[in-house]
């Protein structure tokens, strides 16, 4: 049985939850062995193993955590959702036992979180904390159980079910079609000054006038059957090994933007802005993708992301630094500029993950910049509610470490047949709407190829 609560129930009664990682792939088939047929050797071979709902996954090349079955879910929403979700997360931790053999990071009591990405969205933000985590990392595969005080623990026995490529979906256009998205653009690409070609993007400054926009847009995909969502993770995670491929509530997708890692107060980002889209191969069009991206509308648009990753992350976050230069980050739909970022956290700081993630959200790739004048902007000029897409998604545990990605090439399962599609693109001064337009079909591609569209 699923349990939601809201974030005052789980702070005035916190459950005492009960939690146990071990090692499982030096076991012996035989009791307590969780696979009927033998230990999963691939991603694919483990989602296979799943229940074809309610599972919770965070997935890289061939590492990640994969959760299924529910202990509890906990919601929130409005401005302080990050807040509220936080200060129940520290409640659950604080009164929870935990054994934990396995000791690597993703191990002992963990949660996946998403994130709604405005304040005013009418979708929740959860916390999922699913009852078994299967866990993959350096060659080593673990599960944890995590179950509430009196709650009798069942080990699971999973059996393999081969996954369904989906075949009959079709898709329709969401709140606005293209044409009224691309006319969307031109008036918003008006309403932002340029900077001068050799001016300094200063992340300190408290200039407000308005240089970049992100708009998105939907699509809505729906299937004579039901969405084998384990088959549309495996076919993210096999074109798309370096991202991210996550489910979260029921938001799918494969993220090629880390928002926020946090390793034992070492802190790491990705941040990317600026797009190349691909034709054919993106190995041999990355320099024409170099061309481009370092012209002055990316090159800027990327500089903005910076600066706005580096003025949120100082305020808490010690010893920021950015890379000197944007690489290339080429993937099969398009190519990106991106920037890796570290810092560290203060020895006295009892900041989580999704502390961390909150303050950096929503960062210049996905709001605009500067922060405040664009993210007020784009609440009133979408007429979509983006609902989780562009929040913070990924996980994270009791010691305050975690991984949140910004929720990008993803959908929203809005029931068992039908998907809800986003992407977004920054807008500049001198954007070409159909440009534009063409840049959020290139994003759309991964989920709609995983949907078997394309
Ligand atoms: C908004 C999206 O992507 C963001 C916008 C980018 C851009 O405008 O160049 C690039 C990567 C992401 O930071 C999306 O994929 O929906």
């Amino acid at each position: 049985m699923t349990t939601t609560f809201s974030t005052s129930d789980i702070c005035t009664a916190p459950p005492r939850l009960h939690v146990s990682s071990r090692f499982v792939d030096d076991v012996e088939p035989g009791p307590g062995f969780p696979f009927e047929s033998g230990l999963p050797t691939s991603v694919e071979e483990t989602l296979e193993l799943l229940p074809t709902s309610a599972f919770s996954c965070w997935v890289r090349d061939t590492s990640g955590l994969i959760g299924f079955g529910r202990t509890l879910r906990i919601r929130a929403r409005g401005s302080d959702r990050f807040t509220e979700l936080s200060k129940a997360w520290k409640a659950i931790t604080d009164a929870a036992s935990i054994e934990d053999e396995v000791d690597l990071l993703g191990s002992g009591l963990m949660c996946f979180a998403t994130v709604a990405y405005s304040g005013e969205s009418e979708v929740d933000s959860l916390i999922h904390v699913p009852e078994f985590v299967l866990g993959r990392r350096g060659g080593r595969v673990w599960m944890t159980s995590i179950i509430t005080e009196g709650a009798t623990p069942v080990p699971p026995v999973l059996k393999s079910e081969p996954l369904r490529r989906v075949t009959s979906a079709t898709s329709s256009p969401g709140d606005l079609d293209s044409s009224s998205w691309a006319d969307l653009v031109a008036k918003v690409s008006q309403m932002l000054t340029p900077v001068g070609d050799s001016a300094e993007v200063d992340p300190f400054t408290e200039d407000s006038t308005l240089r970049k926009i992100v708009l998105a847009r939907d699509e809505l995909v729906t299937s004579d059957d039901d969405i084998d969502v384990r088959s549309v993770l495996g076919e993210l995670n096999r074109s798309y090994p370096s991202c991210w491929t996550f489910d979260v509530a029921g938001l799918i997708g494969s993220t090629p933007e880390l928002l926020i890692g946090v390793e034992n107060a070492r802190v790491t980002s990705r941040v990317l802005a600026g797009t190349y889209r691909v034709e054919n191969d993106p190995t041999s069009e990355m320099p024409a993708a170099r061309k481009l991206l370092s012209a002055h509308k990316d090159s800027t648009e990327h500089a903005f992301a910076i600066a706005s990753l580096q003025r949120s992350l100082s305020s808490v976050a010690d010893d920021v630094s950015v890379d000197e230069r944007p690489h290339l980050l080429p993937l099969a739909n398009v190519i990106h500029s991106a920037s890796d970022a570290s810092a560290h956290l203060p020895e006295d700081s009892c900041l989580n993950a999704l502390d961390i993630a909150a303050a950096v959200h929503p960062t210049a790739a996905v709001g605009g910049y500067p922060q405040a004048s664009a993210v007020a902007h784009v609440d009133e000029l979408e007429p979509l509610d983006r609902g989780r897409y562009s929040g913070p998604v990924g996980w994270m545990d009791d010691r305050g470490n975690g991984q949140f990605g910004i929720a990008l090439r993803c959908g929203q399962l809005e029931d068992r047949n039908r998907i809800r599609l986003f992407a977004g693109a920054g807008i500049m001064p001198d954007s070409d709407p159909l440009a534009e337009v063409a840049e959020t079909e290139a994003k759309f591609a991964p989920m709609r190829r995983a949907l078997g569209l394309e």
